[in-house]
Parts: C-alpha cells; structure tokens; sequence
C-alpha cells in the first residue's frame, strides 16, 4: 500500500528568546533528532478524515471533508473534542492544494478518504510518569529502554510537554505531508521553492491555530532545520490572520506562494565538530505567553533601558554565534589541530581556558574562541537575569541559575542555559568531548532542589523531510496497517 511519511524535528532557541520577537534582532535555534511523524494513507470512507493519535488516551478525531467554492470544510461529529491545529492544517492546506493541482485528481483522492497518523518521538513528551510507574530511575538508560514512540497512559490535554515544539513540529508535519500526498510538490526534500511554500503554509496554519502571530522560530526550525533566525513582518500574515472566519482564499493563495515577498532571513548552522547538545526537562514548567506578556509590557514602558539591555544581549549573542561559526572554519582548516585543541579543553573547565592562551601550543585560536564562547554566554545569562529581575518575569530564575551553576562547572561545558522564553521548563548544555555528558548527567540525577528529567535528544540539523518507513525505528509498529 503506498504510504506517505514527512518528519519535522523539534527545536531548541539557544539564543534570542524574546529579542526576535522583533527583526531588528536575530536568534540561534537548533533542531533536535526528535521529530514528529506524520504518516497518511488511503482510506476505506467517502471523504472521510481519520486521525490517529496512537499515543493518547483520546487516540482518533473524524472529519467528512465537503469542498465548496474552493474552499474545504471539515465537519465532525464529536464537537466538544477539538484539535484546533489539525483542524486549521487539514482545512487551509487542502483548500490551498485544491487549488495547486487538477480538480480531478484532488476529487479521487478526497473521495477515497485519508487515514492519518501523528506521532511524535518520545522526547516531545515527559516520561516521569511511565519510568515511576515501572520503577524505573529517571535517567538516560531508563528512557533509552523504552518503546519508541510509546504510550503516555494520558490525554493529549493533560500530558506534560517538554518544550520542543510538538505543535510546530506536527502541524509543518502535516501540512509537508499532505502536499506530498495530493502530488502538490514532487521534490520536497531538495526543491528550496516546495520547502518555502511549505514553510508559508506552515506558518500561516500555526499562527492562525495558536490565534497570534508569533516569531514564528519554532515552525522555522520545523522547515530549515538548525539556523540563525531573523523573524518575517507580521504584517504579512495580518490580511489572512485578522479575517479568521472569512479568508479570502485569492489572498492566501497569493501569501503562501514561494514568490510572495516573505522577508524572513535564514542563514543555516551547524554545532562545530565535537560539540554536542543535551537537554532536560525540569518538572515544574512555565507559561511562555504570560512571561512574554511581561517581558513586552516592561520593554514598552523603559524603551531607553530595554534598548541598552536587547543591545548588549544581541552584541554578546553575535560573538557566541561568530566563534561557533568560525570554530567549524578553523576544523576545516586544520582538522588534527582542532581535534587535539578540543581535546585539551575538554578536560578543563571553561573558565579556565584562558589559561591555555598563556602557554607556547598550537590551537591558540581555537582556545580563544571557545573561551570568548563561555565568557560572552555567561554575559547573555547576566543579562537575562537582569531582564527576569527588572520585567519580573522568571527567565532564569534563582533555582535554575543554581542547576546552571553546577553544570558550566563540569569539565567541557561550553554554554549551559534556559531555552527560549526560559523559566521552569528546561535546560540545555553544551559541551565538548563525550565526558562531560554522564559528568552532567550525574549532576542531574543528583540534583535535590527539583527534579531534573534529561532527554535524549541532541542537536540535527536537518528540517523536515519525506521519509520511508520502514527506515524508522519502532514507526510501523504503531500503525494499524
Ligand atoms: N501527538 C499529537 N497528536 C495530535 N496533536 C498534537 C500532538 N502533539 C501536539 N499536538 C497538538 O499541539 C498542541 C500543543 O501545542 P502547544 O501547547 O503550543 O505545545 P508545544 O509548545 O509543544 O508546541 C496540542 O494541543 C495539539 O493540538
Ligand atoms: C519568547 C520567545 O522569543 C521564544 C519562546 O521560546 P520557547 O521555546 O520557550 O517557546 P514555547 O515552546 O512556545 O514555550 C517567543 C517567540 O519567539 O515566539
């Protein structure tokens, strides 16, 4: 049976939370080799939609699909259980397809119905409750030994996030591969033109589902993969996002196409060789919009001070990205040289790299990056304590500055930080070397202030693409086939 499958990964906003929120600034975001699967095929019912969510306790959504005057309508039958972002998915991206390709190919395949999976790898969510059930410790054995894709014995309303983007993640998912399964696109993974409209129609379908415009970093990264991020004008969407109950379908066709003037800027990124990325949960959580609310409101009412405050953020943020950047040049360069440098700093801890400046070696400059790399984070997370202090939002609160403290003091940490809008939900670290990972995850496990869940995703840098399934570990195993 012809089956189609897109994966789009997770993200991870290393630097420019809250500064990207505006064009004038730009941030780092990183995709995660966690990703979310969407899988469709045939159905056995006139225009009928069936969703499978296999690893909820409220696994399937219907929706019979009538086409009217070129726009689709979903009707279900259960109207107190909606999923608002598979719904705004399936209804713009169908109406946009149906006016991409011919009326009687779209017809056939409607009239056949679609069978739909969603399912996102392990990571997307937390697995205290599964590990706690089973005895298990919360570490990296315990989720390495679980199934793929498993069961999180609870509602989609009610499972805790791990903060990598599920929605982003599932609806750039969705929307890839329904162009690939109506025939909309045909080299998805290689064309830049089908990435863009995919991308266009991403966005559009998240921002209208989350009912704001956002930065928009998380379907980005969702699309291109690892990259320096600056935002699209919102002005761009408002003509499509205002008249929510009545879009005008001749503009949307018009934004979402690849040649519509998106001024969005990506410039691709890749972790230097040798660096790696890990990530825990912590178990309390945040709500991003409220500390966005505040962080806005106190930006808006001390202009003068919050300019000087993003100014000296994205200036440190600039060296960070730069030196990574130019690490990965000096790698080319000299690739013995490199390895050995690393090497050396990766049995030090950071603030003592300097020291190696001092000394008669070779690797001097790959010493000197890595050093301004630690130093200039650390200024990044100074700044942000300053902007949790002054808006009153917990970016990096004390209890998280405490965890971040004991990790950029294990031998080989790089950078450790908040993600994104920061506050109780995770925390990321980058290091060099492989020691420093069990070294971090043992400061984790041993952590007593709070629970500190790690994940076992690290850094890809690839966006969304067109997948075969038996390639995929444990993906044919929830299917009902
Ligand atoms: N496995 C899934 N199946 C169906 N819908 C999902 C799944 N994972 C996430 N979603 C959708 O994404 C929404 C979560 O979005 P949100 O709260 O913004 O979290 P996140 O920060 O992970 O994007 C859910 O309400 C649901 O609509
Ligand atoms: C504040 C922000 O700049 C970054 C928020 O990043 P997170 O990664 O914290 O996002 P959520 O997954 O939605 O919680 C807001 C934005 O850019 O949209």
């Amino acid at each position: 049976m012809s089956l189609t499958v897109v994966s789009a990964p997770g993200k991870v906003l290393l630097t420019g939370g809250y500064l990207i929120l505006d064009r004038e600034y730009k941030g780092l975001v990183i995709g995660t080799s966690s990703r979310f699967y969407t899988i469709i095929q045939p159905g056995d019912n006139l225009s009928k939609i069936i969703i499978h969510a296999p690893q909820f306790n409220d696994p399937n959504w219907e929706y019979k699909i009538t086409i009217k005057d070129g726009l689709c309508e979903l009707s279900t039958f259960e109207k107190d259980r909606c999923n608002t972002f598979i719904e705004t998915v399936l209804k713009h991206s169908l109406s946009i397809i149906s006016n991409r390709i011919s009326s009687q190919k779209f017809d056939e395949l409607v009239l056949e119905g679609l069978n739909i999976y969603v399912i996102g790898s392990n990571d997307f969510y937390s697995q205290r409750e599964q590990l706690k059930n089973s005895n298990l410790p919360l570490n990296t054995t315990s989720l390495r030994n679980l199934t793929p894709f498993c069961k999180v014995h609870t509602t989609l309303k009610q499972v805790h996030k791990t903060g990598l983007g599920s929605s982003a993640a599932m609806t750039t998912s969705l929307v890839a591969a329904l162009f690939v399964y109506f025939k909309c696109v045909d080299n998805v993974n290689d064309d830049i033109k089908e990435r863009t409209l995919i991308h266009n129609v991403s966005q559009f379908c998240h921002c209208l589902a989350q009912g704001k415009v956002g930065s928009g970093f998380d379907v980005s990264a969702a699309v291109w993969g690892s990259h320096v991020y600056k935002r699209f004008s919102p002005t761009i969407l408002e003509p499509v996002i205002k008249s929510e109950n009545n879009i005008d379908l001749t503009v949307l066709n018009k934004i979402i196409d690849p040649d519509y003037k998106w001024d969005n800027q990506i410039k691709s990124f890749t972790l230097p060789p040798e660096f790696k990325m890990i990530l825990a949960e912590v178990d309390s959580g945040s709500n991003t919009p409220s500390m966005v609310g505040k962080v806005l409101a106190w930006r808006k009412a001390n202009p003068e001070q919050a300019n000087i405050l993003w100014n000296t953020i994205a200036s440190n943020c600039a060296i960070v990205i730069n030196n990574l950047i130019e690490l990965t040049n000096e790698y080319e360069k000299d690739k013995t040289e490199y390895i050995e440098a690393i090497r050396t700093c990766s049995c030090v801890n950071g603030s003592m790299w300097s020291n190696l400046l001092d000394q008669e070696r070779s690797g001097k400059r790959i010493f000197e990056l890595l050093y301004s790399i630690f130093t200039e984070y650390q200024k990044v997370r100074q700044s942000l304590r300053d902007m949790s202090n002054m808006s009153d939002a917990p970016i990096e609160p004390p209890m998280q500055t405490r965890l971040l403290d004991a990790c950029t003091e294990v031998p080989g940490v790089v950078m450790a930080g908040v993600p994104g809008a920061g506050g109780y939900d995770a925390i990321f670290c980058i290091g060099i070397g492989d020691k420093f990972v069990t070294q971090v995850e043992n400061v984790w496990e041993n952590w007593n202030e709070m629970s500190v869940g790690p994940l076992l995703t690290n850094e890809s840098s690839e966006g969304f693409r067109k997948e075969n399934l038996e390639n995929v570990l444990g993906l044919k195993n929830c299917l009902e086939l």
